[in-house]
């Protein structure tokens, strides 16, 4: 018998520290906005849940997800606690989809070791738009709620 799938939406909220202190960055990209504007309202629902002022949310968009390696590097300058990359890549004909998912991977690792500020992948990578779907407020719940607890806990780690 299969593992039952973790909703990405669950999480216990008496474990999420205040963020009311917090700035973040958001950076979205524009590639499959119909899956991406439901992970960036999914993070900020999230965020201001817990706190954060709506003034102390930067979000930028970039073209697609190889670009959000750029706009992540260049969010950290807006003096935030912690940076969320949204992204959705999903499979088409060609080995272009592998590529791009391992390139933002591995540059967002990049980002979190060689500076400061914590980057949280939120990036579905999927073989085709209903995975997508499922995962951005669907039967599988919302990726974007998921970053923003990982943003949250890892901004007060930061800090600790
Ligand atoms: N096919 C997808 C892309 N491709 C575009 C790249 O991310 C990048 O913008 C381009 O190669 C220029 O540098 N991007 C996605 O986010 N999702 C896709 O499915
Ligand atoms: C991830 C991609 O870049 C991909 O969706 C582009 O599609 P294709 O591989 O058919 O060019």
């Amino acid at each position: 018998m299969t593992a039952k799938k973790q909703n990405l939406s669950d999480y216990d909220k008496n474990t999420i520290p205040n963020a009311k202190d917090f700035r973040f960055g958001i950076v979205v990209s524009e590639w499959n906005n119909n899956i991406t504007d439901n992970l960036h309202k999914g993070a900020l629902d999230t965020l201001v849940g817990h706190g954060v002022l709506a003034e102390n949310i930067i979000s930028w968009h970039v073209p697609g997800s190889y670009e959000l390696i750029y706009g992540s590097k260049k969010m950290q300058d807006q003096k935030v606690d912690a940076v969320i990359a949204i992204g959705c890549v999903i499979q088409g004909e060609t080995k272009h989809f592998d590529f791009v998912c391992e390139a933002v991977s591995l540059g967002i690792k990049d980002l979190n070791v060689l500076h400061d500020t914590p980057v949280i992948f939120c990036v579905l990578t999927d073989n085709n738009m209903q995975q997508s779907i499922d995962r951005s407020g669907g039967k599988h719940g919302n990726k974007g709620v998921e970053a923003a607890v990982v943003a949250i806990k890892m901004a007060a780690l930061r800090q600790a």
